[in-house]
């Protein structure tokens, strides 16, 4: 009997463990570990992973067979099987959720098939399946089971090729074009027809008649000056159709120049030689690369890549969300070309899924993308890089609540390869692991070239109020027309973080509020709507106060679209661009906005948090910061490290080439000591202060720290069960652990629903996951209360 354990896409704690299947016989030699079937399951069919095969079962009933075969090759692999595993006993979720996050998304609900084959001798030989065609699509859920066995054994002997089909929104993309209809000379007749001064239809005849059996882009026809009009009259007029055109998918926008190794100077080579000799060593060693800002971090990356490479091994590398992708995957791909694969957030669940075949089948040697890039399937790892270390992208705030830093750890053990953790203002819990020795300690402590730090300025924004009321102090305003004056260039960044514009009436203080949720709601301009960020609720932005009936009902607080308005007000004649969720949305807009910044299209580049991170532009010599403390008020222990860090980042990006650069810092906190840290740009200074505090408040990295929140529709029912779980994990932990709450969060009530919360602060708790387990096994029973465990939360509010 062969018998295969699946795990099945159920998300509930009753089917978190295998289910025995048994394998048709016809099938038995062909299911492997790591592809998905599907199975009955009660009275529907559900797929499932294979986690395991065995000739037995401890089941006493009759086994069910598998229905169908969904991969022909397992979709993970044993390394990440194995992660799977371990993933979600740490992070307290079910094994399906973590198997389902390791796949791109598009993967997860399609199962289409396409079946190629590589010669027309395959073609002919395989008329049951290919009828004359050279590929088929078919769908492996109504496939009998005597075909999946057939092309189980031409893909064994190399005979097809097989991919996935998404979808038709994430499969390809699909652009309007035209095609001729008419023939050159009958396109040649219709020129005498139209007026001579009609230039853009003369030219599109032209095009017409000289491609005439091509599909023409229509975005290539206005770019080369043909007018969209023109296309349009050209349909109407019967001198070509309108088509559309499956345009090969292509993450990398443009092509980029080959550039070569930079030569190195001594702390980078340092750097370099100890990653390499790990690399060579087979040594899993955790570094960390603690380097100023402009220091040649990267650089540092690209030659360890490098030498993996060398090795006839691969590299990963992560990089934070969004924010500084194209800059630095452009110097990635103009150091490695082809070989580079990318899984970015900006691209289509097609792109991404594209690039994940091609990993997949061993086909990129080096993988760059975001957090769930550490699932990527490569194998064979020599490196890995994780850039920004200490950003909070790196750690998912939905189930599976995994940190980044600590997967790339268990697939450096199991590669036996080193990691490097590389920041200018490594998280503190890094920082401390390399003063202990667990971590070993890089530093790159001064800029390329000796270039100086710029010089910042704090500006005491409490004077300020009471001088002028503009958002941009008379100090930083000289130093905008000083550089503005030599053709220099200049980053704004207002700090979004807790930071949203609401309504509020001027004459009694009414803030409108979400009707389902605790929270005020956000002006939507463009919508001319009010927002909830929590549920979704929008509603008019009212005219008149609905308490008091005064029409001064006015924004307060404000957005990038406000400072772009009074930057211009300020400096007419200097040209601005503006980066913020607003003006990204769109694909590729990023890109485009770095890109013309980059060309000197504008002078000043102003927006959110967005432009702190990672960009390298030369000719900037001043960044301002607006509000560099609209973070500091929240009631969260990483507050201080979140804004000396984001302060220290965007400082770094002024003065990075030749000239010196300068940064002036608004603030009402001037004399808080992350602001003081920020403007000496001193991490080490900030480190052993804040890890002081943190030593007396018992917060990471002293404690480890576990955040369990309950939710339900009813308030008392939450409290008093929470109050329960609190008593129940004081007696199951030793006196050491420290057990806070059940408190509600700073936002109780979500889409009406009631959360609260209790915080573990702990050093050794041999019994904590076993309690912990319990707990959730208990609440799944009784349903009342909905509870999640967050291991290692970013905050606790
Ligand atoms: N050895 C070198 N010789 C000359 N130029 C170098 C060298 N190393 C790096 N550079 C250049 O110095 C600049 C800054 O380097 P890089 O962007 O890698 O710094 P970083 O430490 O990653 O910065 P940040 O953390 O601020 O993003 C880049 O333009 C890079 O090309
Ligand atoms: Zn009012
Ligand atoms: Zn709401």
């Amino acid at each position: 009997m062969q018998v295969a354990k699946v795990i099945v896409d159920v998300p509930s704690r009753q089917t978190n463990i295998p289910f025995s299947y048994l394998i048709p016989d016809n099938l038995s030699d062909s299911v492997t570990v790591g592809m998905r079937v599907q199975v009955p399951f009660g009275r529907r069919k559900i797929t499932g992973f294979v986690v395991e095969l065995s000739d037995h079962s401890d089941f006493d009933g009759k086994l069910k067979p598998i229905e169908a075969l969904i991969d022909l090759t397992p979709v993970i692999n044993p390394e990440l099987m194995d992660l799977a595993v371990k993933m979600s006993q740490t992070t307290y979720s079910f094994l399906i959720s973590c198997l389902q996050t390791m796949l791109p998304g598009g993967m997860r609900t399609s199962f289409a098939k396409r079946i190629t084959a590589k010669s027309e001798q395959v073609v002919k030989e395989n008329d049951w399946l290919f009828q004359g065609k050279s590929s088929v699509e078919i769908n492996p859920s109504t496939t009998a089971e005597s075909t999946t066995k057939k092309l189980l054994d031409l893909n064994k002997s190399d005979e097809i090729v097989v991919d996935y089909v998404l979808k038709r929104n994430s499969s390809a993309i699909e652009v309007l074009g035209i095609k001729a209809t008419m023939t050159p000379e009958q396109l040649d007749k219709q020129r005498g027809l139209i007026r001579a001064n009609a230039t853009s239809q003369h030219k599109l005849l032209n095009v017409l008649s000289e491609q005439n059996n091509a599909k023409l882009l229509q975005s290539d026809l206005v770019k080369s000056g043909i007018s969209a009009s023109a296309i349009k009259s050209a349909i109407d007029k019967g001198w070509a159709k309108q088509i559309k055109i499956h345009q090969n998918r292509n993450p990398f926008m443009q092509p980029v120049k080959q550039t070569s190794a930079l030569k190195l100077n001594v702390a980078q080579q340092n750097a370099v030689d100890k990653v390499s000799l790990s690399i060579d060593e087979r040594d899993a060693t955790r570094f960390l690369l603690e380097g100023v800002t402009g220091s040649g971090k990267t650089e540092v990356y690209l030659q360890s890549m490098a030498h993996a490479l060398e090795q006839g091994r691969t590299a990963l590398m992560l990089v934070p969300e969004i924010t500084l992708t194209p800059q630095i995957v452009n110097r990635i791909r103009s150091r490695f070309g082809d070989q580079v694969a990318m899984l970015h957030s900006a691209m289509s669940n097609g792109e991404r899924f594209d690039e994940w075949q091609r990993i997949n089948r061993g086909k990129a040697k080096v993988v760059v993308g975001v957090r769930s890039a550490i699932f990527a399937p490569i194998k064979n790892l020599g490196v890995i890089i994780v850039d920004e270390e200490h950003d909070s992208s790196y750690k998912q705030s939905d189930n599976p609540r995994y940190q980044t830093r600590e997967v790339a750890k268990f697939r450096a053990d199991y590669n036996h390869c080193p990691v490097v953790f590389g920041s200018a203002t490594p998280s503190l819990e890094s920082r401390a692991r390399a003063q202990k020795g667990v971590y070993q300690l890089l530093s790159l402590p001064k800029r390329i070239n000796d270039q100086v730090l710029p010089k910042v300025d704090v500006v005491d924004m409490r004077q300020e109020l009471k001088n002028s009321g503009s958002l941009l102090s008379a100090p930083l305003q000289e130093k905008i027309t000083e550089k503005l004056s030599r053709h220099e260039q200049i980053i704004l960044m207002l700090n979004r973080r807790g930071y949203a514009s609401f309504l509020m009436c001027r004459d009694c203080g009414y803030v409108p509020q979400c009707p389902n949720c605790d929270i005020s709601l956000t002006v939507h301009k463009n919508s001319h709507s009010l927002q909830c960020h929590y549920c979704g609720h929008q509603e008019p932005i009212p005219t008149e106060c609905p308490m008091c009936h005064s029409k001064r009902i006015r924004n307060f607080g404000y957005g990038s679209e406000q400072l772009e308005e009074q930057v211009k007000e300020l400096f007419p004649d200097a040209r601005t661009l503006r980066m913020d969720v607003d003006t990204t949305r769109k694909k590729g807009s990023h890109e485009r906005i770095i890109d013309a910044f980059a060309n000197h299209e504008a002078d000043i580049l102003l927006g959110t948090q967005m432009i702190a991170k990672g960009l390298d532009f030369p000719d900037v010599t001043l960044v301002g910061v607006l509000n560099s403390d609209s973070a500091l008020q929240f009631p969260d222990f990483r507050s201080s490290e979140r804004t000396f860090e984001l302060l220290t980042q965007v400082a770094g990006r002024a003065g990075r080439a030749d000239k010196v650069g300068e940064v002036v810092i608004q603030t009402y906190n001037p004399n808080h000591y992350a602001i003081k840290f920020a403007k000496t740009q001193d991490y080490e200074g900030f480190y052993q202060k804040e890890m002081g505090i943190r030593r007396l408040g018992k917060y990471p990295p002293f404690y480890y720290t576990i955040k369990i929140t309950g939710n339900s529709k009813n308030e008392n029912t939450v409290m008093t069960r929470m109050v329960a779980l609190t008593s129940y994990l004081k007696e199951h932990l030793s006196s050491k652990a420290i057990v806070l709450g059940p408190t509600p969060k700073m936002i109780t009530r979500v889409n009406n629903q009631y959360y609260y919360q209790i915080i573990i602060k702990y050093r050794f708790e041999d019994q904590l996951q076993s309690a912990l387990n319990r707990i959730l096994n208990d609440s799944q029973k009784l349903k009342d209360v909905q509870l999640s465990i967050d291991n290692e939360p970013l905050d606790f509010m």
